[in-house]
């Protein structure tokens, strides 16, 4: 348990800048439930010294302690109240986080491990607060992600007329080869719906990234999404070799004869 009178202004600081506070959805879970896995180091607390940053530390940790094959930092962006940490806790432990809202502060995150094309693939999860005041501590953790899930609600307009404002943000701060999927959530809310699926399509196709609708609270397409993206991650990892690319760019003569006309 963190005993604040135990630490110096620098580190009190430090949490105040990562917004080490339990997010909501750690809050509402028993104590049991807390990833064992973690430590101060890993959930953003930045060392006194310099180098090895705390997600290189945690990867070198995680690697020795148990076995993957890719390893992928997703980040959760929206508007508040979209649904990034139901999301999270959905995908995590399988249940949805009803009642009241208490909105996320900083940043946080969980780990899980999900086997694709029977590839192990170690997603770090990690919720932001969606709230304006907190874009400038979120920012900072841009760089790292390999993975961006942007999430809107299907029931607030709002939400989704601020995801390409999101896109904005992503291009300026994020790697220019980060994966990003475009969800949209709360797709069980029926009668409140204010955005159509077919929008949500568009902008995904504008901005040529992948789309789902979801659902946090029945758990439509949550691990869907997810197994999305590490799909993605693991063709970033294993690049197709491009001497096979071009093999396969030479239809034979059968496969032409056969190829539907193109439109
Ligand atoms: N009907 C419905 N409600 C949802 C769904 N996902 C989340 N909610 C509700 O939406 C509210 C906000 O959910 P959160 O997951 O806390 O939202 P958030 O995006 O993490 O919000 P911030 O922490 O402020 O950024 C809560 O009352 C949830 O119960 C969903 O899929 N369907």
């Amino acid at each position: 348990m963190w005993n604040p009178n135990a630490m110096d202004n620098r580190q009190m600081e430090k949490r105040v800048v990562v917004g080490r506070v339990r997010p909501t959805w750690a809050r509402n879970l028993p104590e049991a439930r807390e990833d064992d896995e973690k430590s101060e180091a890993e959930a953003g607390v930045m060392p006194h010294s310099e180098p090895p940053s705390p997600t290189e530390m945690w990867e070198q940790r995680s690697k020795l302690e148990d076995k993957y094959d890719v390893f992928g930092k997703v980040m959760l962006l929206g508007d508040s109240g979209v649904g990034k940490t139901c999301m999270l806790v959905r995908f995590r432990d399988g249940t949805f986080l009803a009642g009241n809202y208490i909105s996320t502060v900083g940043i946080d995150f969980r780990n899980k491990v999900v086997t694709v094309d029977g590839i192990k693939v170690k997603l770090q999860i990690w919720d932001t607060a969606g709230q304006e005041r907190f874009r400038s501590v979120t920012h900072a953790y841009y760089r790292d992600a390999h993975a961006l899930l942007l999430l809107y609600d299907v029931t607030n307009k709002i939400s989704f007329d601020n995801i390409r404002a999101w896109l904005g943000e992503i291009r300026e701060y994020a790697q220019d080869d980060v994966v990003i999927m475009l969800l949209g959530n709360k797709s069980d809310s029926g009668l409140e719906r204010a955005v159509r699926r077919e929008e949500g399509q568009r902008l995904a196709r504008e901005y040529q990234v992948a789309f789902m609708e979801t659902s946090a609270k029945t758990g439509l397409n949550v691990e869907a999404a997810f197994a999305h993206v590490a799909r993605s991650l693991v063709a970033k990892a294993n690049p197709v070799d491009p001497s096979r690319l071009a093999v396969r760019a030479q239809p034979t003569q059968e496969h032409r004869s056969s190829c539907p006309p193109c439109s």
